[in-house]
């Protein structure tokens, strides 16, 4: 059959001789081309060819048909049903259509494709629709879904045409047919017709051979039943899910006799029925406005071919011929057995990947059971279905790179970790040792790391993949600056602390010096030292902090860290050298070499006559004026002041506060008044040392003591001298002392009595100390001209304290 509409079947069956003459005169005059109205308004035109091309005729043949200008008027109606149960017959019957009509003796397909053809004296566009479940077709259900869709989304009425003993079957009443078709109608043109740009259906069901037993009530209940479950059981669209089948479809029923066992009633029952399509004002009439698809007549070619172009693409529809299922099948099956070698060769490298191991040559592993799998996938498989055989592969290669995607990533991981630690364990050799750049040793530990890491995850990444390293090699990046900027900062606080114990043994000598003389500009002298100290430290660590690549910032706060241990270094040998002993210590040496000795540093032996209430005042007001030079640390030169922020933090110590002004004080006012009464108590001692002097040098032996030593002592060294024991002895002692004298040892001899004395002094002392209790003589001076110190001092303190000073 060609889709030109001029070839013509000849009508086989006996029960449409009435309408031969006329399809045959239709058909005559279609081919000569010189039809009357009548004749070309039975022409008949294959719409779609079982080729499934849509006719190029339609819209001349609807001009000859006389519908081009029929505007809206005019209806569109279809049939739908399984092959040979009488659709052509009914159509036949009931719009006076020419259809071809099955020849019983044969009993096989009459209709292929769709045809199309005007209802007579009516405005109604009939087509007749190839049966579906035709054994012509067999397994290829395309063209029945196909055709089953074009037919309801382009008529305003189907009729669905079904024997009785059909209703309640699932595939012979065409339900699994009709419910892909709902579920796909709904995906194409579901939002149309809910918007109302479609129209609604009709479904109107004919039951044939109906005899009679089961009424058509109750056929119609099962029937709306069966429907209802296939709607609820479609997969609509997501916005379309609340759609009921009344939506979109209004269902109407009807039945038939049997043609044969009641040929009367039938013909009869069909006129009957034929009313309803042609009847306006009857309740039950089909073709109401609300099924119109409002498209004027002249366009209806044009939709129809449309909806086929959106039928014929639509991918939900198409099924897979018997050689694709068998391709998929045993494809699958190929597949699994492969993917099953595979899954066990990968499984072997599972564990020591999740223990954290790095596999050496992991991504020559991978790849090789790849493609050992499908080299065996491909040696079975490609033998089918290409089409299929080339999906399954891809999808077979999908599972292998999800299989090993675990695999590469956690060798990743793995490296990472190693390489990580392996960047800190060479930096940590580099930087063992005094002579070493920071910068060299960090440079090559880290070039090393990342060339490694980037090494490893080259060879573990397998191409045709999306998988990226480069996500976790800047992860590695950002560890590997951090591990560096934590070491450099342990590195220059070691450097700083270094640099802080040299500070201080630079610092410690000059400071006590300047100190211990204090003299007017001892804190120029003092400040002076630690500007120079300090600038050598600083210089020292920017030398060294240019190998650590420190930053700017860095830098600055390291100065400033620097600069305020090195503040506080100084203020803790000067705290050291004006603790309380110390300071009253060089407050009693500043007063004794002014006290107790002359200009010429010579001892002062004190008379009578001499001015000891002046010296002593003299150098009493010297010393305590010392206190307050003492008190702050305030240079004469005002360009030797240091200044320090107080908001100064030390980073590398940053527990403190700290105030730089009170670090300048070193004495409070109170300090200044305590140990200034206390230096007074001991240079009351020195007073009373230095008048009891003079007491003790007045007291000479007169010369007539002599005499009467001579006389009273004449008997006693003649006992010696004529006694031979006492001579011996007295003879020994000069001898002894001649030698001595002789051989110089009275130099040593003194100094060991020197020494012995002293001990005995020392041990005296401390023994009066703390017999007295008195304040006064609680901290004697301890001299030598001290020793004789008694509870008689304390008298004569008391005696000496009422003469002025
Ligand atoms: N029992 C019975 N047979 C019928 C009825 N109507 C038609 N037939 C016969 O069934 C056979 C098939 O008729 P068609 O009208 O060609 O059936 P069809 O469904 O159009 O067939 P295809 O177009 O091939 O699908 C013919 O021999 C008809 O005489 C009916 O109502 N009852």
């Amino acid at each position: 059959m060609s889709l030109d509409g001029n070839s013509v079947k000849i009508p086989h069956s006996a029960f449409d001789s009435s309408l031969l003459a006329t399809q045959l005169n239709g058909t005559k005059t279609t081919i000569n081309g010189h039809a009357s109205a009548s004749n070309e308004t039975s022409e008949r035109l294959q719409v779609i060819n079982d080729e499934k091309n849509f006719t190029t005729h339609l819209t001349s043949q609807i001009g000859r048909w006389g519908l081009r200008d029929a505007g809206f008027n005019y209806n569109i109606v279809a049939v739908f049903g399984s092959q040979s149960t009488g659709k052509s017959t009914l159509l036949n019957r009931l719009f006076g259509t020419t259809f071809d009509v099955m020849d019983e003796t044969r009993r096989q397909q009459t209709t292929k494709g769709i045809w199309m053809c005007r209802g007579k004296d009516m405005a109604v566009m009939v087509m007749d629709v190839e049966g579906t479940d035709g054994r012509e077709r067999g397994e290829d259900q395309d063209f029945e879904r196909k055709s089953a869709l074009f037919s309801l989304a382009s008529s305003e009425v189907l009729l669905i045409n079904l024997w009785e003993h059909q209703v309640g079957l699932y595939q012979g009443a065409n339900m699994g047919l009709l419910k892909t078709v709902f579920e796909v109608n709904l995906g194409l043109f579901g939002k149309k017709a809910q918007d109302g740009s479609q129209g609604r259906t009709l479904l109107l069901f004919i039951i044939r051979d109906h005899i009679g037993v089961t009424p058509l009530a109750n056929l119609q209940a099962t029937l709306t039943a069966d429907l209802e479950k296939i709607w609820d059981s479609l997969s609509k669209p997501q916005d379309l899910q609340d759609r009921q089948l009344s939506d979109y479809f209004d269902l109407a029923f009807t039945a038939l006799p049997h043609k044969i066992l009641a040929t009367d009633k039938f013909e009869a029952e069909v006129q009957e029925l034929r009313k309803r399509f042609v009847d306006k004002t009857r309740d039950d009439f089909v073709f109401k406005p609300a099924y119109h698809k409002r498209i004027p007549a002249d366009g209806v070619a044009f939709y129809m071919e449309n909806i086929w172009q959106q039928v014929q693409t639509n991918k939900d529809l198409d099924l897979p011929t018997q050689q694709e299922l068998l391709a998929q099948f045993r494809c699958d099956e190929i597949a699994s057995v492969a993917l099953a070698d595979f899954t066990e060769q990968s499984k072997s490298q599972r564990r020591p990947i999740e223990a954290g191991h790095v596999v050496e040559g992991l991504g020559d592993l991978m790849r090789d059971w790849k493609s050992q799998a499908l080299s065996r996938y491909d040696r079975d498989a490609s033998r089918y279905h290409q089409g299929v055989y080339q999906r399954k592969r891809t999808d077979l290669l999908g599972v292998m790179d999800s299989t090993l995607s675990p695999l590469f990533l956690g060798q990743l991981k793995n490296l990472h970790k190693s390489c990580l630690s392996s960047f800190k364990r060479e930096l940590l050799e580099g930087l063992r040792g005094d002579e070493y750049s920071f910068a060299d040793v960090v440079g090559k530990a880290q070039t090393k790391c990342e060339t490694r890491f980037a090494d490893g995850a080259k060879e573990v990444s397998l191409e045709d993949t999306d998988w990226t390293w480069q996500d976790e090699f800047e992860s590695l990046r950002e560890e590997i600056g951090n591990v560096a900027d934590q070491c450099r900062k342990d590195e220059t606080k070691k450097m700083i602390n270094l640099i802080e114990r040299n500070f201080k043994k630079q610092i410690s000598e000059p400071v006590d010096i300047s100190l211990n003389k204090a003299t007017p500009d001892m804190w120029d002298k003092v400040l002076s030292t630690f500007k120079k100290t300090l600038e050598k430290a600083e210089s020292t660590y920017l030398a060294k902090a240019k190998s650590f690549n420190c930053t700017d910032d860095e830098n600055v706060a390291s100065l400033a860290a620097l600069r305020k241990r090195a503040w506080l270094v100084l203020r803790a040998k000067i705290d050291e050298q004006t603790a309380d002993t110390v300071i009253l210590g060089k407050l009693r040496t500043h007063f004794e070499e002014r006290f107790r000795y002359d200009e010429n540093a010579v001892p002062r032996v004190w008379r009578p006559d001499d001015d000891i209430d002046g010296a002593f005042k003299a150098a009493k007001e010297q010393t305590i004026d010392l206190i307050p030079r003492y008190a702050k640390i305030t240079p004469i030169d005002s360009s030797l002041e240091f200044v320090l922020p107080s908001e100064t933090s030390d980073s590398l110590n940053s527990a403190d506060e700290f105030d730089f002004p009170s670090t300048l004080i070193v004495f409070t006012e109170t300090k200044c008044i305590d140990l200034t009464s206390r230096f007074r108590k001991d240079a009351d001692a020195y007073y009373v040392e230095a008048k009891r002097s003079t007491v003790s040098s007045i007291a000479q032996i007169p010369y007539w003591m002599y005499g009467v030593l001579v006389v009273l002592g004449w008997n006693e060294a003649m006992v010696v001298l004529f006694n031979p024991l006492y001579f011996t002895f007295t003879l020994m002692a000069l001898i002894t002392s001649y030698f001595i004298v002789k051989l110089g040892l009275t130099g040593p001899l003194f100094q060991v009595s020197k020494t012995v004395l002293a001990e005995v002094q020392t041990q005296a002392t401390n023994r009066m100390r703390d017999h007295f209790s008195q304040p006064v003589l609680a901290q004697p001076v301890r001299t030598n001209s001290f020793r004789d110190y008694n509870e008689d001092s304390d008298q004569e303190m008391r005696g000496l304290r009422s003469e002025p000073m």
